[in-house]
């Protein structure tokens, strides 16, 4: 099959002409770009609304490999770790472009199947695929994605906004990830089912089918009263160190009010690793991290619980020299642990 009857292959019969339309798609797929009516009304976005634009890639032995992913997870996650970051804007997403460029002895069936990932997650959460391009690669197969979406003018979750005294919430458990992949990479070590079961089960599937957190993004926007926000793709130290140096100020975190997920804690028991590894450095968890009045976090905790969204408050900010700090409380009192800006780097 050659570059063209691929692209076919891939993305036929799955264009969903009418609903495309309403994301403000004018054309999709099949002509040098697609064309999209900047000011088509967004069902559930306010007028005038802002355009939101990111991008995010996944390479081959970087964020997956054979044993991690299966075609259709690489094409789910690919595309939900870019709707996080629409999420995290608090904003809708609306169109996405991919870029693949495959292996050349892959062959079309693989690819085909990660297309099936692709538009179950774009199903998902209502995202056109208008376009993308197709190259091959020496070695690896690379996936980026660029996803564009919609926020009220004026009104979008940026990093910078957190205030000295704000609450810091956070909109789920950070940890189940990173310990997807441990199991994962030692399922592949020893080359046996480890540790198979129901709760390897649930970490496995928060690693391969991340859940981008847009309902609570449109919550924390609509309430009004979120300050900052973040998505937590490199891991929560990371992503708050990110919000104190926008912010400039200390963000303060307390230990005992880190949301702890039950398998992901028995598993690290296991494991014979310190949970709070996963928890703090892990990453890709795309839950959202913010700050807000802490008045105002108690009574947007009340909104979340009565939409069965999880949200928990796990810690303030000081003004301060930039940095992030985590209180453990022990028998002899309060210990205050600054904590490095580590999580996932490229370049270390
Ligand atoms: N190669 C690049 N050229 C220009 N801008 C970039 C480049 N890479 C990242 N950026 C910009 O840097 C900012 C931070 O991007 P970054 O990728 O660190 O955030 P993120 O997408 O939330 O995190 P992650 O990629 O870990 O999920 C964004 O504004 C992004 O557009
Ligand atoms: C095989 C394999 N090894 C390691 C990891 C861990 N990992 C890779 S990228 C990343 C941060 C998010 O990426 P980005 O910053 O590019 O958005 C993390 C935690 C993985 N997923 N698969
Ligand atoms: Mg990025
Ligand atoms: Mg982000
Ligand atoms: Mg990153």
């Amino acid at each position: 099959m050659d570059e063209f009857a691929s692209i076919r292959h891939w993305t036929s019969g799955r264009q969903g002409v009418e609903w495309q339309r309403e994301r403000g798609v004018v054309l999709g797929i099949g002509d040098d770009a697609a064309l999209i009516n900047p000011a088509a009304p967004i069902s559930g976005v306010g007028s005038p609304y802002e355009y939101i634009m990111a991008m995010d890639t996944m390479v081959e032995t970087v964020h997956f490999n054979a044993v991690t992913m299966s075609y259709e997870d690489i094409g789910y996650k690919a595309l939900a770790a870019n709707v996080s970051d629409i999420a995290a804007m608090g904003g809708i997403p609306l169109q996405a472009l991919i870029s693949v460029s495959v292996p050349r002895n892959l062959g079309p069936e693989p690819m085909r199947r990660l297309y099936d990932g692709l538009y179950t997650c774009a199903e998902r959460y209502g995202v056109a695929i208008i376009g993308g391009d197709t190259t091959s690669s020496p070695q690896h197969l690379v996936i980026a994605v660029t996803v564009t979406g919609a926020v009220e003018a004026g009104k979008g979750l940026r990093r910078s906004g957190a205030k000295p005294g704000d609450a810091v919430i956070l909109t789920g458990p950070v940890g189940k990830s990173a310990a997807g992949l441990h199991f994962l990479l030692a399922q592949q070590e020893r080359g046996i089912a480890a540790l198979a079961g129901e709760r390897a089960e649930s970490l496995v599937l928060a690693h391969r089918r991340p859940s981008p957190s847009v309902r609570a993004g449109r919550l924390l926007l609509t309430q009004g009263t979120c300050h900052s926000l973040n998505d937590v793709s490199d891991g929560l130290a990371s992503e708050a160190w990110e919000i104190a140096e926008a912010s400039g100020l200390l963000v303060s975190l307390r230990e005992q009010q880190l949301p702890r997920s039950g398998s992901m804690a028995a598993y690290a028991g296991a494991a014979g690793i310190d949970p709070l590894e996963w928890m703090l450095y892990g990453g890709e968890d795309y839950v959202l991290l913010g700050t807000m009045e802490s008045s105002d976090a108690i009574a947007a905790q009340a909104a979340f619980h009565a939409e069965g969204l999880p949200f928990y408050i796990i810690g303030e900010t000081l003004a301060g020299k930039p940095g992030v700090e985590m209180i453990r409380t022990t028998n002899k009192g309060e210990l205050r642990m600054p904590l490095m800006k580590r999580g996932y780097n490229h370049f270390e």
